[in-house]
């Protein structure tokens, strides 16, 4: 049986609440204590799952349910303290607005430096330099010598969208950010989603949007403070994802 492209198993991830108590002005005065307390608390325990290549996924939780904090790490930008994240093959994340670039250089170099990190030569990005530019609009392509602080959110998620998606990676991993983007170019995104799937490409989708995840999504997983409490089929898990909100758990 073929291996899954994303195998997690065990997975933790422990973090600082970095909490201020209120403080007696006994405790300040004779003890001088800033006040911060060292607790600390689990974003995500004991969570397992695979994914085979060319499954859809969608990831569905309540804020602060530890959706993307999960990504991260199969992304691997952020390491579990427990368990682990494994990815056969690489990945293309669109994890946060602006896809990891530097607000400092300009969007031009922001394209060579990210493409570069991703492993792409200086010849394959000249070569698909005018596809990704094309791909983020006018507007964008006007802007590619700006820095790239000075893009809208949304000129910067159609930047960060195009790019990941020309990377041409087995697995790409989307965070909330299509949200940013104005309804026509959301309507491009999902196209081109659509024929990476068909192309057999591996989607693990985050979203807040019933209907995005419908559409993308066969099969979901339900994080309830940072548990896995379901891995089903997306309407199964959908359908319980919304009970419990009715119920207000
Ligand atoms: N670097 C960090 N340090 C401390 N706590 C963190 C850190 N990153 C995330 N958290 C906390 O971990 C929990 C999970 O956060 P995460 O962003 O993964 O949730 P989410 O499900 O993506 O939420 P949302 O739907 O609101 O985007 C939250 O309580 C959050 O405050």
């Amino acid at each position: 049986m073929a291996k899954p492209v994303i195998e997690v198993r065990d997975l933790g991830i422990e973090f600082f609440r970095s909490r201020r108590r209120r403080m007696s002005l006994r405790e300040i005065v004779f003890k001088g204590q800033s006040g911060a307390t060292t607790e600390t608390f689990w974003a995500l325990k004991n969570i397992s799952f695979d994914v085979g290549r060319g499954e859809a996924v969608g990831l569905v939780g309540g804020n602060g349910s530890g959706k993307s904090t999960l990504l991260k790490m199969i992304a691997g930008v952020m390491l579990p303290d427990e368990g682990y994240a494994t990815v056969r093959g690489k990945v293309a994340p669109l994890i946060e607005l602006t896809g990891g670039f530097l607000g400092e250089l300009t969007a031009r170099e922001n394209v060579y430096l990210a493409a570069g990190l991703h492993g792409l030569t200086k010849r394959q990005i000249d070569e698909r330099y005018d596809e990704i530019v094309d791909f983020a609009g006018p507007q964008v392509q006007n802007g590619m010598d700006m820095p790239f602080r000075h893009f809208s959110s949304g000129m910067q998620v159609r930047l960060a969208f195009s790019l990941i998606t020309t990377l041409d990676q087995p697995v790409v991993l989307v965070d909330e950010v299509l949200a940013v983007g104005d309804r026509a170019f959301r309507e491009k995104c999902y196209t081109r989603m659509e024929s990476m799937l068909e192309g057999g490409k591996t989607l693990f989708l985050v979203s807040h949007s019933e209907h995005d995840l419908k559409r993308f999504a066969d099969r979901g997983l339900y994080l309830k403070t940072g548990t896995l409490v379901q891995d089903g089929p997306i309407l199964d898990v959908l359908d319980r994802y919304h009970r419990d909100a009715d119920a207000g758990s």
